[in-house]
């Protein structure tokens, strides 16, 4: 099976890897493609243990670290954004998109292109692209595999013929590190505080983004474009110890749900082996140990991340994107010191009033929207620091 891997040097990227030896290494994958961005010794290291022909970091000025890191051992180097993009849609059977934020957007939708299977853990395709996202992998003839825990979990509670059943869809949320936080001191906190996850080791703009709940607004967004039908229900409830990781409900008032440690390996072994489940190497649940699964209602008072995707969805358009661009600029705000955690939210909130819900007509308004977004978010920003 020849694959490649976009993102390898981040959190999901390095678990594929794992993934991929665990159920046979090369000699059951052929390893194309892999790419990163900044951090060059460890994409090196990567491409050479995992024999890829190819490595791209989309840095161009890192192109001559990762030439010289890759001197002697027969692997291709590039740099650039096209360079990412051109490797992306190599034809590969199964390509993991694992790119953080909208810079995924691109070389992810280049390898949809190609008719390759997309195992997609980068949400922000969705959030911001949608259906045109969608439409463009039908059009090549390829499959869609949601990696992102929650939406693997219900793509694997989903009973294929009973859609006409499916009441429910219901995302379990950890609630962060500030669930039991007043909003008057998660107005303080620190990008150490907010980027501790309480249940899952992942990149820090993802948990980030799970501290302010717009991870889970994200996912809203992501679960109403691949599970959303008229008349079904999205929920979210709070789970802190993220052994569920989502549920589906039926009309006979069944509720299936998927189980596991919280280790995104299950999921990136399912989306790898699918239909047919691996053997891997995780930790299995002691129900035991765990003793009690608890669960409680989200609090938009002082999680709004949850209302705005709400307002996203109903909105439609380019609504997602929108959301999704002024959250990246705030979130890239806090992260150097710009503004505060709650400023987040309120920035995100503004410039969707600006921007309302102009149509999704094509890809180029996407990104003329997040590029607007971004703009319209550094002027409230600016203001903030005034
Ligand atoms: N981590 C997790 O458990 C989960 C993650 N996801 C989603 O998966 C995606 C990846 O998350 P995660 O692995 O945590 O993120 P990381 O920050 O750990 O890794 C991000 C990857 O993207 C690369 N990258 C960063 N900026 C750019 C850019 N401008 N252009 C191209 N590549 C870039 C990084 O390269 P480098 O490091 O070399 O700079 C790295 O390879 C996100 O969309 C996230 O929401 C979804 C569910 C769970
Ligand atoms: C592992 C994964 O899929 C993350 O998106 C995770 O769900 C984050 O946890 P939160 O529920 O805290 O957002
Ligand atoms: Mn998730």
């Amino acid at each position: 099976m020849r694959i490649s891997i976009l993102g390898v040097t981040g959190s999901i990227g390095g678990s594929t890897l794992d993934v991929v030896e665990q159920l046979g290494g090369r000699e059951r994958f052929d390893v194309e493609a892999v790419t990163g961005h900044g951090n060059i010794a460890r994409l090196a290291a990567q491409a050479v243990s995992s024999g890829a022909k190819i490595a791209v970091t989309s840095n161009p000025d890192c192109y001559a670290e990762l030439k010289s890191a890759l001197a002697g051992t027969g692997i291709e180097a590039a740099a650039g954004r096209e360079a990412l993009c051109d490797a992306a849609e190599r034809p590969v059977d199964w390509v993991m998109a694992a790119i953080v934020g909208i810079a995924g957007l691109e070389p992810t939708l280049r390898a949809a292109r190609s008719g390759a299977t997309i195992a997609l853990a980068n949400k922000e395709c969705l959030v911001s692209a949608g259906s045109l996202f969608q439409a463009a992998i039908a059009q090549a003839g390829g499959t869609l595999l949601p990696v992102d825990s929650e939406h693997n979990a219900i793509f694997q509670v989903l009973e294929r013929d009973q859609d006409h059943a499916v009441e429910r869809i219901i995302l379990t949320a950890s609630g962060g590190p500030f669930r039991t936080w007043t909003r008057e001191r998660m107005a303080g906190a620190s990008v150490a505080e907010a980027a501790g996850h309480p249940r899952w080791s992942m990149g820090q703009k993802i948990s980030i983004d799970s501290a302010s709940l717009f991870n889970k607004g994200l996912e809203m967004i992501e679960a109403e474009h691949l599970f959303g039908a008229p008349g079904r229900a999205l929920e979210v409830v709070v789970h802190p110890q993220s052994v569920i990781h989502s549920m589906v409900g039926y009309s006979d008032g069944s509720v299936l749900a998927q189980l596991g440690s919280p280790d995104m390996r299950t999921a990136i072994g399912y989306a790898l082996s699918f239909p047919r489940r691996p053997n891997l190497d995780v930790e299995r649940l002691d129900f035991a140990k765990l003793s009690r699964l608890d669960f409680e209602a989200p609090d938009e008072t002082r999680f709004p991340a949850l209302r705005l995707a709400g307002q996203a969805i109903a909105a439609g358009g380019l609504s997602g994107a929108i959301l999704n661009g002024a959250k990246e600029a705030a979130l890239e705000a806090f992260i150097a010191g710009r503004c505060g955690f709650l400023d987040m939210a309120s920035v995100v909130e503004r410039v969707m009033e600006e921007m309302g819900a102009p149509p999704a007509t094509s890809l180029d308004a996407v990104f003329a929207a997040d590029i607007e977004a971004r703009g319209r978010a550094a002027i409230h920003l600016a203001r903030l620091a005034a």
